[in-house]
């Protein structure tokens, strides 16, 4: 080797050293930030062990946080924070989403709420969907009341109330489900076409099997996208249907039927020449398959968490019965059962829905449940604008970095939640000071902040409370088998065991 050779090779590799180990370990602004691993500054291989199998390394980055701070360094190009600083500049700011997101939630090959870079694209999404997703609009709508009410009268209760009578334990974390994804594509689509998982156990099944599939990456993924994409085409040339014809009185719940809500509204904001096209289009698909998938994967965790806590403490399911026995009227089982279980009658009525959410017990149960068991606990990825940004008024993030915060960490924020890992309802009612309860308000991050929080957020809680008030008024619960019930490290943070076998006991007879 002559000298000449020996010296490009050197300066080739001062160079490398220079450019992958110097600069980013001792050189770069983000050398200011704590490693989360000493490796982190120059070699992202620990993030990608603590990812391995498709786990998220969510305890790592939280034991990180306990021991190094608000803002720690995961990589040589990418940072996680937890503070309200945090928060404020990446979410509020509206940082923009990395590609991930577009190549994991498109459908139909066309963006969607969760999948849009764009933000004027975005923006006016959002613009078509607000309203029907707004807290007032939810509390007050005709057609929630209609799908709760034959979906809670003539879906759920008759079997739950069939296990009950015959001594049988249910596995709820299969129900939660099943009533999570029927309420969703019942608004989304229109009654008339939503999906009857809760009676139809081999369709649940069926379905539930491929959502799995597509969601966890799985080697059928392709052909399963094709299948489920198919599946949403179908509900919106019902939905389309359901819209041309003229709107009929309800006369009892045999007949009943809504609007499709969520699909109406998307069609009412696209542009007139594309309103008079009879084909589907295929931004409104993407959009409604999202929210349908949304709706089996969003409601299911938390709840079945909460059913399984409420199950551990007799005392406090007897304080929610008191509290949901003052609704008026209470959201009773008190029907005759007729042959098959999913048969129709003459139904009775719920409470408003204002009268629901104003009850300070079961306000508290989900919101706990929220805190504790979020159904995604991991890291929402952005990357930091060209300028990049200053964090805690003490870090410089240059631009281009990837940056984070897990609502995990958020979270289980010793400070804020004593004893955060405990399943508390009580904390969000007996904190005294104002200023205590208005900082955990701020910490609560179940849902994400800013342009991009949640929009389903108040239907889910709607539909969790209905959920919770319709079990607690009419039964208790006790574990059967809870095996494997703790959240995966996954994006969507599913009981690991994927059961939770309960007890159902009429409520008259235990309490
Ligand atoms: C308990 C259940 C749910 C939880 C905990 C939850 C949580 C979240 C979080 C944290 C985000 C923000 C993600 C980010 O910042 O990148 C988000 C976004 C979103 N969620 Fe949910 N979600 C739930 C259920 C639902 C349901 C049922 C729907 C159906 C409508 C839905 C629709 C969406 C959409 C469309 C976005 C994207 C919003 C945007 O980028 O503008 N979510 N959700």
């Amino acid at each position: 080797m002559t000298f000449l050779s020996v010296l490009a090779v050197s300066i080739i590799l001062a160079l490398l050293g220079y450019r992958y180990i110097i600069y980013p370990a001792f050189l770069s602004p983000l050398s200011k930030i704590p490693n989360a691993h000493f490796t982190a500054s120059f070699c992202p291989l620990w993030m990608r062990w603590n990812r391995r199998g498709g786990r998220e390394g969510i305890h790592s980055i939280y034991k990180a946080h306990q021991q190094k701070g608000s803002i720690v360094r995961l990589g040589p190009n990418e940072v996680s924070v937890a503070s309200i600083d945090g928060l404020r500049k990446v979410y509020v700011g509206g940082f923009e989403k990395p590609r991930w997101y577009a190549e994991q939630f498109m459908h139909y090959q066309t963006p969607n709420l969760v999948s849009m870079v764009s933000p004027k694209e975005h923006a006016e999404r959002r613009r078509a969907l607000s309203h029907v997703y707004s807290k007032s609009y939810l509390l007050n709508s005709k057609d929630m009341q209609v799908i709760a009410t034959a979906i809670i009268f003539e879906r759920l209760l008759p079997i739950l109330e069939a296990r009950a009578q015959g001594g049988a334990p249910v596995d709820l974390y299969q129900v939660n489900r099943a009533v999570g994804v029927d309420f969703m594509s019942a608004y989304v689509f229109g009654l008339r076409n939503s999906t009857n998982t809760i009676c139809d156990a081999t369709l649940g099944q069926e379905l539930f099997s491929k959502i799995d599939a597509l969601l966890r990456n799985l080697s059928s993924g392709q052909k399963v996208r094709q299948e489920v994409e198919a599946l949403g085409l179908r509900h919106c040339q019902a939905a389309s249907l359901l819209l041309q014809q003229p709107s009929s009185p309800q006369k009892d719940l045999s007949h009943l039927s809504t609007e499709p809500v969520v699909f109406a509204s998307l069609q009412n904001h696209l542009p007139k020449s594309q309103k008079a096209n009879l084909a589907i289009n295929p931004g409104v698909a993407s959009e409604t398959l999202d929210h349908f998938l949304a709706g089996s994967e969003g409601t299911k965790t938390t709840l079945t968490f909460l059913q399984w806590e409420l199950s551990k403490r007799l005392p406090l399911q007897a304080r929610l019965h008191k509290e949901l026995f003052t609704l008026n009227p209470p959201i009773k089982a008190d029907f005759r059962m007729q042959g098959n279980a999913c048969g129709h009658r003459e139904s009775p009525l719920l409470p408003s829905f204002q009268a629901l959410d104003a009850l300070p017990l079961l306000d508290a149960v989900v919101q706990e449940s929220l805190r504790v068991y979020p159904a995604s606990q991991a890291p929402q990825p952005r990357v930091t604008p060209p300028g990049g940004c200053t964090i805690d008024q003490r870090f410089h993030v240059p631009g281009g970095v990837r940056i984070s915060t897990a609502v995990f960490c958020m979270h289980r924020n010793e400070d804020v939640f004593p004893d955060s890992a405990s399943w508390k309802p009580e904390r969000w009612m007996e904190e005294q000071d104002p200023a205590r309860l208005e900082e955990m308000r701020r910490w609560f991050w179940a849902f994400g902040s800013g342009p991009r929080t949640c929009i389903g957020r108040h239907f889910v809680v709607l539909v969790m409370k209905i959920m919770v008030a319709a079990i607690y008024t009419n039964y208790t619960t006790s574990i059967v088998d809870d095996e494997r019930m703790e959240q995966a490290d996954t994006f969507l943070g599913h009981p690991v065991g994927e059961k939770l076998m309960l007890k159902l006991s009429p409520v008259q007879k235990s309490l």
